[in-house]
């Protein structure tokens, strides 16, 4: 995979994001399942996944600042989202020292 997009979220400590499928990359690469390549950065979050656009009953995941997430292959089409960010859960030297603004920054890497 060589990645040609990265998309940034930046969330603020009430930020969330629908359960939703990534499907705007070309119809070629989604057919090959080329993963989404997702980085978080500050605070955690509960991440949701599932199957189908059922946020009762999708699984939860807490990502935490520094964990990659890759979802590709027969996962590429999951329904995924953001149902909270948790406050006060970076590591401090993201605050005080790199001086990023109290939430969470997300970075998705994809080839379109
Ligand atoms: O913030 C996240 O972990 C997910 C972002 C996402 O799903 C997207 O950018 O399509
Ligand atoms: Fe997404």
């Amino acid at each position: 995979m060589s990645p040609n997009v990265c998309i940034v979220n930046f969330y603020n400590d009430s930020g969330r994001l629908g359960l939703h499928q990534d499907r705007d990359e070309s119809k070629e690469r989604l057919e090959k399942g080329l993963p989404v390549v997702s980085f978080s950065i500050g605070n955690s979050t509960e991440f949701l996944y599932s199957d189908v656009r059922d946020v009762d009953s999708a699984e939860k995941v807490i990502l935490e600042s520094g964990d990659v997430l890759i979802f590709g292959g027969k996962s590429r089409h999951i329904f995924h989202g953001v149902s909270c960010i948790k406050p006060k859960t970076a590591p401090q030297l993201l605050n005080d020292d790199a001086n990023l603004r109290p939430g969470r920054l997300n970075l998705t890497f994809r080839q379109y």
